[in-house]
Order: structure tokens, then C-alpha cells, then sequence
């Protein structure tokens, strides 16, 4: 159930169902069955209008209308749109309707205890203007509980994005699998919770529609978790190597390092410069310290094949000399988590960067949030205009060649071969000084553990970013990055109860 399926998917799940036998129609009777059902359940009072588009997301409205006045809800449709134009399915559904149907005005939703808001669904397909906007204004200023049905109209379901205006959505009604909109920001702050019904659309057709985007969680990356086994030892958990700063900037390296030992690598060293040994040996215990200074001593440090996941980025500074050490490392066979200064070392020239990554096996991760993908990817925002963050985060592993972990409120992890998670778990409390230090070091440390349990780059970043925010929402309120490590030993007991296989 953790695929997400674009509005072309969803319509194409829904094209094969029908095909294969099941009417149009039958599906819509189940959607706006589920409809009607929510809209009992957030016990409104008697009064329902339903505000019904042009299309089928109309025609769910026209069904759920139906059968909530034969609950005996006092229902009534406004319909914004000609009923002589309304075609197929929603025509056949409307036609079943037999209560009051009125023009569509602002004015028509006075007297309402909620809403059923079936404007536009996956259909929606330009920006929201005139009547249907005002329409949209006037659901929001109504104070009444809302419905959406599919999607809250004027949130385009594959990016997220308001369409001029939106509806903002007390609880969300979709079919069969959710939509990317669900999940992006800002659609996400939309729809509220979001139920996900059966309409009778079988699961086979995913075979055919091929999904490459998913809601980030234990169904995507689980089986390909590194669980500790009895009979491994530190070296087999491998040997994270997190490059430090100089004496100002030792921080963001010692959290890393401290990220990369709680989710579970078996050795995790700090290569430090010379300058900053005595500080960062202080303030590490389990994490160990080898002074390393420059590329080319990292070059020598990364010849043991052992230390198999390197982090460069936190606090390491900006310029040639982080430029170089990034390259000396993807020059070794290491997985390479690249975050912060590592990334915008390279902002205005990727390409060396880019062919470097190309030019390996192993995995890489990229980090950025937002200021550092935009300094990064600039091509992508100026030439190609991408419209969403799950685009984005696409084109830039197209482009890379690495998987690109891109932060926010809604992180996306896109690999190159097209697959994406969208994550939806991670709590305010995140956006904190250091927090994405610990998450570079997540990663580097799931990606040390993993190779034999065949955990790639593209489930490492996944895995961690949920991690991540499932650490912080277990912390709550307050946390600072220094928490996050410290609350995952929790998470994982939770998670390995989940995913462990079953005892013999
Ligand atoms: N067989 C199916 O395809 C099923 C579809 N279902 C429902 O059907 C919906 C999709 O139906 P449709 O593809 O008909 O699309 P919608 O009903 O979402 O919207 C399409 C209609 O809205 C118009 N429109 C789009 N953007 C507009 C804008 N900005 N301003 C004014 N008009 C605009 C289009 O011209 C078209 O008439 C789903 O969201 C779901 O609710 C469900 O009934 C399940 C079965
Ligand atoms: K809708």
C-alpha cells in the first residue's frame, strides 16, 4: 500500500479495472459510497451540501449525495457546471440523483453543517480562476467541516502544488492508493487525515502501471534493513569515517559520527585535521579519532578497504580543498554520504562532481536542502522550470548520477533509476541546528551495515530519513540535534519488532 500513483497512474489503474470487467460506474458507486460513509463519520449534523464539479470527481459527489439523503441527511448539490454537458459516469450518477440540485454561488453554501467537496480531483488540470476559485474561497471562509473528495480541489495530485486556490480539507477520501499531492507540500497541510478505500480496483494492476514513487516507511526498505545478527561483530557491521573541521567546526562532524554509531555501524573513526585532535578526541568516546589532513592523506586514510562509508560535508568549510577531498573520496571504493559544504563547494560548477560519481560503482547520497539543491541543480530550476519538489529531486539523480536526499518538511529521496520515497513523518521539532549532520551520518551509517543485506544508497537515505523523523517525533517538543541520536535506540526497538523475520 505504499505506492503513490500520479493522477496518469491512478487513471490508468482505473482504465485496466475497467477493462478487465468492473464498470466505471461500480467504481464510482464505491467511491462515493466511502465518501458518504466519512462524512457520517465526522457527525455533522443534518445539513450536506455537496459542491459538484464538472467531472467524476463530481459524479462521487452526486453518489455520496445520494445515498447520504437516503440516510436521511438533508442533502443538496451545487453544481459548478452545465448538468447538460456532464458526460458518462457522472452523467449516470447524477441522473440517479433526485434531490435539489442549484447553481453554483458563493451565497448557495449559507446553510450547510458540512461539506463534500468534490470540485476536482485528479482532473484538475489549470489554474483555479472565476467561479469554481470563488467557489473554493467560499468553502474555506465557511468554518464548516469539509470533505474532500480524491483530492482537495486546486491541489494537483502528482506535485503538491495549489492551483491558485485550494481547498482546505477537515479529512481526505481517495481510491485504491494515495496520490504524491497527499504527501508534497503544500497539499499535504490540505487534506487532513487521509483515508485510503478499496473502490474494487485489484492490486494487479500495479504490474502494469509500474509505480516508482513511494510513501517513505518500513514497506519500502524493511526487507533490506541491516537487523544485527548474533554471530556478526563490529567489523561486519562496518566502519564509518566522518571528515571533520578544522578547530572552529568540529561540531557538525562530532554529530554525524554520533548518527552513524547509533543507527548501527560497527566502527565509526573521525578524520580529523591536526588542529582540531585534541578537541575532537574530548569529545568522543566510542567514536574513535585519527588525525587526517588534506586529500591526499585521505586518499591513504581510504586505501583500507574496511572503512567502506565516508561523510564529507558538516562543517568542513567551503572551497578547493573540500572540493578536493569530495573527489578524493568518490576516487575510493567507500560508499560517500555529501552534505552542506561538500555540496555548495560545488555550486555553480557540479560537473566535475557529477562525472566523479558517474565514474563508480558504489553508492552516493547527496543532501541538500533547499538553498544548497537550488545552488547545485540551478539548471533544473533556470532551463528546465521543474514544477515539484518529487521532479526535482528526479532530475538532479538523473542528472548526478548519486541519489539525492532532498530535506524539508516533506523529504524526497530520488535515485537515479527513477524511484522515489516521499516522506510525511517528520515533525517541526526537525528543523533544528544540526539535525541534518545527524542525518548524514544516518545514512553513511545504514550504508556501511548494508551491503550484504543489499541495501542501496537509494533504501539507506530512505530508511534514515525516516528513521530521522521518527526520532524526533519519539523525542517531542525541544529537541535539539544532540536528542536525535540518543531517542533512535527506541525507534529501533519498535522497528526491528516489525521487520525482523519470524523465529524458525
Ligand atoms: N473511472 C474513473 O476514472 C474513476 C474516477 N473517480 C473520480 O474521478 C476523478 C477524476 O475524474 P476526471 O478525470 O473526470 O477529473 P475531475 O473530475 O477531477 O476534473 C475534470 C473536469 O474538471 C475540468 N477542470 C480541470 N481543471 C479545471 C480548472 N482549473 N478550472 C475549471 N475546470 C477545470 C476539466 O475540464 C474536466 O471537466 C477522481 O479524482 C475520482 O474522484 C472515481 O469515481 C473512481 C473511478
Ligand atoms: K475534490
Amino acid at each position: 500500500m505504499n505506492e503513490l500513483l500520479a493522477p496518469v497512474e491512478m487513471s490508468e489503474a482505473d482504465r485496466l479495472t475497467i477493462a478487465a470487467g468492473t464498470p466505471g460506474l461500480t467504481l464510482m458507486e464505491n467511491a462515493g459510497a466511502a465518501v458518504a460513509e466519512a462524512t457520517v463519520a465526522l457527525a455533522p449534523g443534518q445539513r450536506v451540501t455537496v459542491v459538484a464539479g464538472p467531472g467524476n470527481n463530481g459524479g462521487d459527489g452526486f453518489v455520496a449525495a445520494r445515498l447520504l439523503a437516503e440516510r436521511g441527511y438533508s442533502v443538496k448539490v451545487i453544481l459548478v457546471g452545465e448538468a447538460s454537458r456532464l458526460k458518462g459516469d457522472a452523467r449516470a450518477a447524477f441522473d440517479r440523483w433526485r434531490g435539489p440540485v442549484e447553481a453554483a454561488a458563493p451565497e448557495a453554501l449559507a446553510a450547510c453543517d458540512v461539506i463534500v467537496d468534490a470540485l476536482f480531483g485528479a482532473g484538475l488540470d489549470r489554474p483555479v480562476e472565476g467561479l469554481p476559485r470563488a467557489m473554493i474561497e467560499a468553502i474555506n471562509a465557511r468554518g464548516v467541516p469539509v470533505v474532500a473528495v480524491d483530492l482537495p480541489s486546486g491541489i494537483n495530485g502528482a506535485t503538491g502544488a495549489v492551483m491558485g486556490a485550494a481547498v482546505k480539507a477537515t479529512r481526505t477520501v481517495t481510491f485504491f492508493r494515495r496520490k504524491p499531492g497527499h504527501l508534497l507540500l503544500p497539499g499535504r497541510l490540505h487534506c487532513g487525515p487521509v483515508a485510503v478505500v478499496d473502490i474494487g480496483i485489484p492490486a494487479s494492476v500495479l504490474a502494469s502501471v509500474q509505480p516508482k514513487t513511494f510513501a517513505n516507511g518500513p514497506a519500502l526498505w524493511g526487507l533490506h534493513f541491516p537487523l544485527p545478527r548474533i554471530e556478526g561483530h563490529k567489523y561486519s557491521r562496518g566502519h564509518v569515517v566522518v571528515v571533520s573541521g578544522g578547530l572552529s567546526t568540529t561540531g557538525a562532524a562530532r554529530l554525524a559520527a554520533r548518527g552513524a554509531l547509533r543507527a548501527g555501524a560497527g566502527l565509526v573513526t573521525m578524520a580529523s585535521p591536526r588542529e582540531a585532535l585534541a578537541i575532537n578526541a574530548a569529545g568522543s568516546l566510542a567514536v574513535m579519532v585519527r588525525p587526517v589532513d588534506g586529500a591526499l592523506e585521505l586518499a591513504e586514510f581510504l586505501t583500507d578497504h574496511r572503512r567502506n562509508a565516508v561523510v564529507l560535508g558538516p562543517g568542513g568549510g567551503v572551497g578547493a580543498a573540500m572540493r578536493d577531498q569530495v573527489l578524493t573520496a568518490l576516487g575510493s571504493e567507500a560508499a560517500v554520504v555529501l552534505d552542506a559544504d561538500a555540496l555548495t563547494s560545488f555550486a555553480g560548477e557540479p560537473e566535475p562532481l557529477f562525472a566523479a560519481i558517474r565514474a563508480r560503482s558504489a553508492a552516493v547520497v547527496l543532501t541538500p536542502h533547499e538553498g544548497e539543491f537550488s545552488r547545485l541543480f540551478k539548471l533544473l530550476y533556470k532551463d528546465l522550470k521543474v514544477k515539484s519538489k518529487l521532479e526535482a529531486a528526479r532530475m538532479a539523480a538523473a542528472a548526478s548520477g548519486a541519489v539525492v536526499l532532498f530535506k524539508g518538511p516533506d523529504t524526497v529521496v530520488a535515485a537515479p533509476d527513477g524511484r522515489a520515497s516521499v516522506s510525511d513523518n517528520a515533525p517541526p521539532y526537525l528543523a533544528t541546528a544540526g539535525s541534518g549532520d545527524v542525518l548524514a551520518g544516518m545514512i553513511a551509517g545504514l550504508l556501511a551495515q548494508g551491503q550484504e543485506f543489499g541495501m542501496t544508497g537509494f533504501e539507506a537515505a530512505s530508511a534514515a530519513a525516516w528513521l530521522h523523523g521518527e526520532a524526533a517525533a519519539a523525542f517531542g517538543p525541544g529537541l535539539i540535534a544532540e536528542d536525535l541520536p540518543e531517542a533512535l535506540p527506541g525507534v529501533y526497538r519498535t522497528l526491528f519488532a516489525q521487520v525482523a523475520p519470524p523465529p524458525p
